[in-house]
């Protein structure tokens, strides 16, 4: 019998990423728990090590620093083992536009994105040859809606989506899942961690409740999961009306609205 794949689980010191190393553990997965705080890792380490009798090894790293990332990078690559790899870490950045100084509005694009893919491009080439595995990554709703007024958090939520889409085309006939997950406010440090007061804000879903719907939603094989959306209809429509927009790209012809000659 072959001993249970590893996950690779970034973001997983809390939140979360915290609760998917707890579910696989318990599915029987080995972990490679990665994240900047050593202490916390190596808590849960030891929980679940004794809780579950998992084989936890931690890797502690700010997957804004590109050799921290790289050390990521070549674990993905070369540890033969991790067949599943939960593309998580991310920050939220508060606040308008103007008044996000510059830095902070590079580093939330670097976290929730550069990472994110330069992750998913170290592993993705050893689960297509070995026509198996899985890349899930954790979007938001926040990125269907400039409404929400995140516009840079949403933007690198946007492109989460749009990336675990392609992926998903170009991988799936290779025999590798990507998932995208999809939460809306979710109970966890990332509001005070981005200085926002949840207090006056509608209530919150309770992180376990959203890991254990995106993991029903990974034992589907479903390619966009949504879990606090309770009509998928919704989905399917926007999903449908995108597609015929793009059918109805004539980009030889300008549109009449835009003819200004006679
Ligand atoms: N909570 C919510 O309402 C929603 C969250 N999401 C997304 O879910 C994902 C997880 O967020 P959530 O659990 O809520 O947030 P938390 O702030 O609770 O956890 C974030 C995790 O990411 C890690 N992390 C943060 N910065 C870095 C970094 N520079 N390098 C490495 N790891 C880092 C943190 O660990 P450490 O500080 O130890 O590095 C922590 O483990 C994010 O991508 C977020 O955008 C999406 C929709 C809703
Ligand atoms: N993380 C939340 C916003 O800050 C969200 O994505 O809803």
């Amino acid at each position: 019998m072959t001993s249970p794949s590893t996950v690779l689980i970034t973001g997983a010191s809390t939140g979360i990423g915290a609760i998917y190393a707890d579910r696989f553990a318990r599915r029987g997965h080995a972990l490679v728990l990665v994240a900047r705080d050593k202490a916390r890792l190596e808590a849960l380490a030891t929980r679940l090590r004794e809780e579950t009798g998992a084989a936890v090894d931690i890797l502690a790293a700010d997957l804004t620093q590109p050799g921290d990332l790289a050390a990521v990078e070549a674990r993905l690559r070369e540890d033969a083992r991790i067949e599943t790899l939960i593309n998580n870490a991310g920050a939220a950045l508060s606040g308008p536009f103007i008044d996000q100084p510059t830095d902070d509005v590079a580093r939330l694009v670097s976290l929730n994105t550069t990472a994110l893919v330069r992750l998913a491009s170290a592993i993705a080439p050893r689960l297509a040859q070995a026509g198996k595995g899985a890349i899930v990554n954790i979007g938001s709703v926040v990125g269907l809606a400039p409404e929400f007024g995140m516009s840079v958090y949403g933007a690198t939520k946007a492109f989460v989506l749009f990336l675990s889409q392609g992926l998903s085309m170009e991988l799936a006939p290779k025999g590798v899942y990507v998932q995208a997950v999809l939460p809306a406010g979710t109970r966890t440090e990332i509001w005070e961690r981005a200085g926002i007061d949840t207090r006056a804000m509608p209530d919150l879903m309770g992180v376990e409740e959203l890991v254990d719907a995106a993991l029903a939603g990974f034992d589907r094989r479903e390619l966009v999961t949504i879990p606090p959306l309770h009509d998928a209809a919704r989905w399917e429509t926007l999903n449908a009306a995108r597609q015929a927009l793009i059918a109805d790209i004539r980009q030889a012809q300008v549109a009449q609205r835009y003819r200004t000659a006679a």
